[in-house]
């Protein structure tokens, strides 16, 4: 009995007719934080996309929470306790902060309610300052970590963070990092993608990395620190 949240099994997906994932194998255990890393265009979205559904031409097994789900929609895997915070956020800017964030509370599959709206507060003092704000007169690393907040409203069991940083000034883009340690720390499964692959690196548990839609390398995040010439020789940095 394995306690993966996610576990995937030779996913290919395509857009038309551009074959884009080559059979890739993936878990997200519970707890674990996992970096997925690549070049641009390799396929870290891709894959996400399709293990959550929003990509309709693909194959391969898929299962949530033990679960068959190979046809999976993105609202069963919503519903399955797995949030995802997609690159470019996702907010309603026609609504407040608190608006934003109350709409999604909900209580987690196991009963409980880790994060509440004071927690949320709390982790993100930027975003109490902008309770009555609506969304678009938010900066845009405020719409980010509203964008995360609504998301650990939901009481997740697993977070997906693609490119939560990308674009944003660099005081924020630290303070994206802050927040994403405490959600690691607090023992939500997390999975991240980020240009940042040292920052990635330093976060994750175990690290999988994508080339031209295939896994090429995985492994303990510790051990590819300590000898990171493989990683290199893939980022190409
Ligand atoms: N909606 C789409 N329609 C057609 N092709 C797409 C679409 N989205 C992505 N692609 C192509 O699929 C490939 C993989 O893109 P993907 O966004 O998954 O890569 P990525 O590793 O997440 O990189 P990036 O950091 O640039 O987002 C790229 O060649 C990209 O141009």
């Amino acid at each position: 009995m394995t306690d993966d949240i996610i576990r995937a099994h030779d996913i290919h997906a395509w857009y038309g007719s551009s074959h884009i994932l080559h059979g890739i194998d993936f878990h997200l255990q519970r707890g674990e934080t996992v970096g997925l890393l690549g070049r641009n265009g390799m396929g870290k979205s891709t894959l996400i996309r399709s293990l959550l559904g929003h990509v309709k031409q693909r194959s391969g097994r898929i299962e949530l929470q033990q679960q068959a789900m190979s046809g999976a929609r993105p609202y069963q895997a919503a519903r399955l306790g797995i949030a995802y915070v997609p690159e470019g956020r996702g907010i309603f800017p026609n609504l407040t902060v608190r608006e934003n964030l109350l709409m999604c509370a909900r209580t987690g599959r196991d009963g409980t309610t880790a994060w509440d709206f004071e927690r949320i507060l709390q982790t993100f003092p930027r975003l109490a300052e902008r309770l009555d704000n609506m969304g678009d007169q938010l900066s845009g690393g405020e719409q980010q970590m509203l964008s995360i907040g609504r998301a650990l409203m939901t009481n997740p069991d697993a977070i997906i963070l693609d490119e939560a940083t990308e674009g944003l000034a660099p005081l924020i883009v630290e303070e994206i990092w802050r927040v994403i340690g405490i959600i690691r720390n607090s023992g939500l499964a997390t999975m991240v993608v980020d240009r940042n692959y040292r920052k990635v690196m330093d976060q994750a548990d175990r690290l999988v990395v994508l080339e031209k839609g295939r896994v090429v390398l995985e492994g303990d995040a510790r051990q590819l620190r300590s000898d990171p010439s493989q990683i290199h020789q893939y980022l190409g940095v």
